[in-house]
């Protein structure tokens, strides 16, 4: 039981009857493994979508942070499941089923190794609307198809809404911290999430495709007008999961291309991953400012 100056992150009365708890994606436990010692000192998590993205992102801040030991031997802790990976950062999957899974067992595990004050960032990639590709987006509100900013779940064949509030404080900071960068072009505002890559991001080269080019950009129009800046396919739950376990959360995704202008992916590969570690940059400087690394 956790008490004191520790925030309760779960929230879930049957845990504390648990003799042993399986955090069976992560292949860890509260009785095979020693989970405070493992992981009470974590003050920052950061989760993506692929695992090669997350280990090299686990291995630039073990340099940016000067940690003991050589980067490139960092070792996955989930090695013995091949679902999800872990480096003290790690990746969480496509969709929101995929990060919702992930989500209940880091928030566990952040509650058994006793952890607080912890911060949790999502970095990742989405579909810019009306935006330069390369453009960062920091989370104001996460929104969802019907742009409201809202996560249902159903649960025992009901829907239950979650509010899907973020960090303000956090995403001003990351703001500022962007400045000090050269080359992260970044902004604030709403973030969609959906269910879908293909026709429900409003993309006319899926396999299936029920709209015309006119309804598509009509109701990309919309989400724009509606102060939605680009899309993606985890925020809202992350938004919801986070918040209402008492953690700080942001959401900061780069932007692969204009949606207004296209829906296929044709950057250049460099260009992509050049792309991609913008928001891993801003993060690095976020958390070294915070540790005083600066
Ligand atoms: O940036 P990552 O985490 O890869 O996530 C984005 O990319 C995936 C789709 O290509 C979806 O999961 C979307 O949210
Ligand atoms: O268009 C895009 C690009 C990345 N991720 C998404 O979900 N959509």
């Amino acid at each position: 039981m956790i008490t004191g100056v520790q925030k309760q992150y779960v929230n879930n009365p049957h845990l504390d009857n648990m003799e042993e708890d399986i955090l069976y994606h992560f292949n860890l436990g509260t009785k095979t493994h020693n989970l405070p010692a493992m992981f009470g000192d974590i003050k920052f998590v950061c989760v993506g979508g692929s695992a090669n993205r997350m280990r090299s992102f686990a291995q630039f801040i073990h340099q940016q942070l000067e940690l003991p030991g050589n980067a490139d031997d960092i070792r996955d802790i989930c090695e013995g499941t091949d679902r999800y990976s872990m480096y003290k950062a790690g990746p969480h999957g496509m969709g929101v089923p995929s990060i919702s899974i992930m989500l209940h067992e880091l928030i566990k595990l952040l509650y058994h190794a006793h952890c607080s004050d912890v911060m949790v960032f999502r970095i990742g990639t989405s579909g810019g609307i009306g935006l330069p590709p390369g453009t960062v987006v920091i989370t104001d509100k996460a929104v969802d198809s019907f742009f409201r900013p809202q996560f249902e779940q159903v649960v025992l064949g009901k829907v239950i809404t979650r509010s899907t509030e973020l960090d303000k404080g956090m995403a001003e900071e990351l703001l500022q911290c962007s400045t000090k960068l050269p080359n992260c072009p970044t902004v604030i505002g709403n973030t969609m999430c959906t269910h879908d890559f293909y026709e429900g991001q409003g993309r006319l080269d899926g396999a299936l495709c029920s709209f015309s080019t006119e309804e598509k950009l009509e109701y990309l129009k919309k989400a724009h007008e509606a102060g939605i800046k680009n899309i993606e396919m985890e925020s809202t739950v992350f938004a919801a999961m986070c918040r209402i376990c008492n953690l700080k959360a942001a959401v900061i995704c780069v932007t692969l291309l204009n949606r207004l202008e296209g829906d296929q992916i044709s950057t250049p590969h460099d260009v992509l991953v050049e792309y991609q570690q913008r928001p891993q940059y801003l993060v690095a400087h976020f958390i070294k400012k915070h540790l005083t690394l600066l």
